[in-house]
Formats: structure tokens, C-alpha cells, sequence
């Protein structure tokens, strides 16, 4: 997403809980739906929150969909096996119930997972997630290496022939061809999504494609976080608030 697309508008909205009546909801997980934790295993998702979003996708008539980086294998270990997924940034989905619809892994992602251990190995605090199609560098903890790990991702996704996904503390490379906008639509032309209008909630750089797709169908992106640069139209806090919201949209009818 190119900065000259991003409109800067500092103090967006909260979003009207009638947006979610008749929505498709799209929902971005980490920072989103759990509070980012000091790695990728040690977030944990409560019951409440799967209780919360089953409510709510019924509520909606099977209109919920979880749009995350994570791969659909680490999504339904951490409960989400009764939710319709799109994982790895767009690159793979999943019904419940059914397979994974996703590109092999490729050679060179386990080429690039070879050089992230190489540069992490003996740098305490760097962490490199293998993940389903794709591997990722978090420097989270250690972050005086995150310059020369963005660096060294940049290089390898020239060489490789890979995309570079920038996200939190965090490089990641993996195929390309497809973002969390091509998601959007993808889950739009099928059911139980098409025929709603769609709403993407998210916090992340990654979800920027989601909210401009999400605009572009006629519905809107609700950003977590801190006012920034987005195309989305409206802001929530926090996680706290996202659940807030959501809770409001489960006492509405879909
Ligand atoms: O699209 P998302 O659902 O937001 O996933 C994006 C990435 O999230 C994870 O990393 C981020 O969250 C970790 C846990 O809170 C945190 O430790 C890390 O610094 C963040 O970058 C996940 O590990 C990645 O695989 C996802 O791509």
C-alpha cells in the first residue's frame, strides 16, 4: 500500500453499531481480537471471545470471517476451527470443516527460514516463526536488530523471489499474488460472505488492503490503535474496544 493512497486523518470515528446490521464482518486476530504479547505462542484466546464470535456470526447469518497472517493450521489450534479463515495474508482459506485451499510451500521460503536462523543464531531475543507457507523474523524482543533484519529480509525477498510483509516488530517473506484486500473479495463472491456489506476491522499495516477493499465494495475499515495514516473510516482503542463493539453487534439483529 503506497503512502500517496493512505488519506492522513488523525481522529476517525468510533464506528455507529449500526454498521454491523446486514454486515459481512471481516476481522484481523492479533491486535485485533487478542492484545499483542511478547511473542507469537504467547497469545491465548478465551472462550469467551469464541463464545463472543459465534454469537455474532450466527447474529449475522454466517457472515464472520477471521483474516489474519497467521496460517490456518496455527488459526484453528488456537480455536478457530469452527470459523471461516483466510491465513497467511490472504494466501490461504478455509471452511469449517474442509481443507486448506493454499499454494505449496515454496524452496525458497525454507531458503529464507535457513538465512533468518543463520542471522538470529547467537542474537538472544530474535525469534524466526516457521508458519505454514511462510517464515517470519520477529524482533520484539531484541529490537536494536530490527534495521539489519529488515535489511536482510529485503535482500532475501530480492533474491528469493518472495514478498516482503512488514508487520509488528516483525519481517515476514512469503509468496505474493495475493493481500488481505484479495481476501476481501475472494470470501465476497462466495458464501456465506456475498451479499452482505463488508466491514474489516484490524490494527496492522497488513490490514490496510482489507479496509481499502472493504471501502471499495461499498462497506468501511475500522482501524485498532493509535491514529495513524489509513484508509479506514472509523477507530476503536483497543482490543478492549473491539470486543465492546462486537458485543453490541451480537444484541442487534443480523
Ligand atoms: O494479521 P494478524 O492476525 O494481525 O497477524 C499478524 C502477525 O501476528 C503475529 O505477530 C504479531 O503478534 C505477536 C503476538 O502478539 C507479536 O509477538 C508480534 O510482535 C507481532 O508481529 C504472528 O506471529 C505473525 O505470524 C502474523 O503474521
Amino acid at each position: 500500500m503506497s503512502e500517496s493512497r493512505l488519506a492522513p486523518l488523525p481522529h476517525l470515528p468510533p464506528p455507529p453499531a449500526s454498521l454491523l446490521t446486514g454486515a459481512s464482518l471481516f476481522l484481523d486476530f492479533d491486535g485485533t481480537l487478542a492484545p499483542i504479547a511478547d511473542t507469537p505462542d504467547g497469545v491465548v484466546v478465551d472462550t469467551d471471545l469464541l463464545t463472543l464470535l459465534g454469537e455474532l456470526r450466527d447474529a449475522l447469518g454466517g457472515r464472520l470471517a477471521i483474516v489474519s497472517g497467521r496460517s490456518i493450521a496455527t488459526l484453528r489450534d488456537l480455536g478457530f476451527a469452527n470459523f471461516l479463515l483466510a491465513g497467511t495474508h490472504g494466501l490461504e482459506f478455509a471452511h469449517p470443516g474442509e481443507g486448506v485451499e493454499a499454494p505449496p510451500r515454496r524452496p525458497a521460503v525454507d531458503d529464507a527460514e535457513a538465512a533468518f536462523h543463520a542471522f538470529a543464531d547467537g542474537k538472544p531475543g530474535l525469534l524466526v516463526e516457521r508458519k505454514s507457507i511462510s517464515v517470519g523474523l520477529h524482533f520484539r524482543g531484541a529490537p536494536q536488530w530490527g534495521a539489519q533484519a529488515g535489511e536482510l529480509a529485503s535482500d532475501l525477498a530480492d533474491k528469493l523471489g518472495l514478498a516482503l510483509q512488514p508487520g509488528k516488530m516483525l519481517f515476514e517473506l512469503r509468496p505474493g499474488g495475493a493481500d488481505k484486500g484479495s481476501a476481501v473479495h475472494v470470501l465476497m463472491a462466495r458464501a456465506p460472505m456475498a451479499g452482505g456489506r463488508p466491514v474489516f476491522i484490524g490494527d496492522d499495516v497488513t490490514d490496510e488492503e482489507g479496509f481499502a477493499a472493504a471501502a471499495a465494495l461499498g462497506g468501511a475499515g475500522i482501524l485498532v490503535g493509535p491514529p495513524r495514516a489509513t484508509l479506514a473510516a472509523f477507530s476503536l482503542e483497543q482490543v478492549a474496544a473491539v470486543r465492546h463493539y462486537l458485543l453490541e453487534g451480537v444484541a442487534r439483529p443480523g
